[in-house]
């Protein structure tokens, strides 16, 4: 459905070149789900805007829908739908007028139009709400309505970038149930752009890491973290002799190279560390080592930024405990 190599944009700004996508390599699947993640400003966008024909590339080629990208933007443009930031719809027409004038724009007959709208309408929830403006909705129900008019004339490739930015994590839900839906049910190949770490490990089957423009991670949300080498237990004991002593204890529940001490806090990585801790923990009390905290975790994709880039890509404030990861993961090649 995509099949990108070396594509790549710079813009030429204040007398200064800046390379916001440095040739990306990119291969979809029809009916693929492929979440694009990255910090503010890692290239999505523009990969995005490249890839719908929006913005021509200044390196590389892309295919899309089985078209070139600047050779045929028009036949892309007809076979794919895209969501952009920016609330798509007007404010002065009711929601169903929206739709009917946008398939009209795309070339369907007035009835086609019109029955074309209603089916939407009904697929995303909307059809309480189609003759209102939507200048009256809320930002979940606006970005429906976005979603609806993005695919008025049945395209087979649906890109949507940054789908559930700003709304609440009711809305942001209903939305990501409304893209599963859509897979599920048409085929839909979708690729959206976000930067909800939890939101791309949850519900995308492939996510693609993006950072200073470029791809440094692509598979599957388990895979990348598998590659970390696995779950995480760390205690802290009363002294640095007690956390020699677990250091012992701990390399027999999985290597000791996967052990690490640091004073009296002591990490290993093993599978399924939620289920090791308990016995763990016995095992320490049997040989008398006296334990002040114990905690396992999982890792997350924000480990898995944090090992390719040595930064984290969890927006401030973000509540979910992270710790940080060693081993290295191999990046998309
Ligand atoms: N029209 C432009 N002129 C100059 N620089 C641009 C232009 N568009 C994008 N850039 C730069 O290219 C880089 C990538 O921007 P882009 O919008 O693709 O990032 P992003 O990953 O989508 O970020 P965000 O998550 O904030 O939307 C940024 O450094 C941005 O400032």
């Amino acid at each position: 459905m995509i099949e990108a190599r070396g594509l790549g944009r710079s813009f030429r700004t204040g007398g200064q070149t800046v390379v916001a996508v440095h040739g990306i390599d990119l291969t979809v699947a029809e009916g693929e789900l492929v979440a694009l993640l990255g910090p503010n400003g890692a290239g999505k966008s523009t990969t995005l805007r490249m890839l719908t024909t929006l913005l021509p590339p200044t390196a590389g080629t892309a295919r899309v829908a089985g078209a070139d990208v600047r050779t045929a933007p028009e036949w892309v443009r007809t076979a794919i739908g895209y969501v952009g930031q920016h609330h798509a719809a007007g404010e002065n027409h009711r929601v169903r007028d929206e739709l009917v004038t946008q398939g009209r724009w795309y070339g369907l007959g007035p009835r086609r139009s019109r029955q074309r709208a209603d089916h939407l309408l009904d697929l995303l929830d909307l059809t309480a709400l189609a003759t209102r403006r939507p200048a009256t909705l809320s930002g979940g129900q606006r970005r429906r309505v976005d979603i609806a008019l993005g695919l008025m004339h049945q395209p087979r490739l649906l890109f949507l970038d940054e789908p559930s930015a700003g709304l609440d994590p009711r809305s942001r839900a209903d939305i990501w149930a409304q893209i599963l839906r859509l897979r599920r049910e048409h085929g839909i190949t979708v690729v959206l752009t976000t930067h909800y770490l939890d939101e791309a490990d949850r519900v995308a089957e492939r996510v693609v890491i993006v950072d200073a423009g470029r791809v440094i991670a692509d598979g599957t949300p388990a895979r990348l973290k598998a590659a970390l080498g696995g779950d995480q237990i760390r205690i802290t004991t009363e002294t640095p002799a007690d956390a020699g002593v677990a250091a012992s204890i701990g390399a027999r529940f999985t290597t000791p190279e996967r052990v690490g001490t640091d004073g009296t806090a002591v990490t290993l990585r093993l599978v399924r560390a939620d289920r090791e801790l308990p016995r763990f923990l016995r095992e320490l009390d049997h040989a008398g080592v006296t334990v002040t905290t114990a905690a396992s975790s999982r890792p997350s994709l924000d480990d898995v930024f944090l090992t390719l880039t040595g930064r984290r890509l969890r927006e401030s404030g973000d509540a979910d405990p992270v710790h940080p990861a060693t081993d290295p993961v191999h990046p998309a090649s």
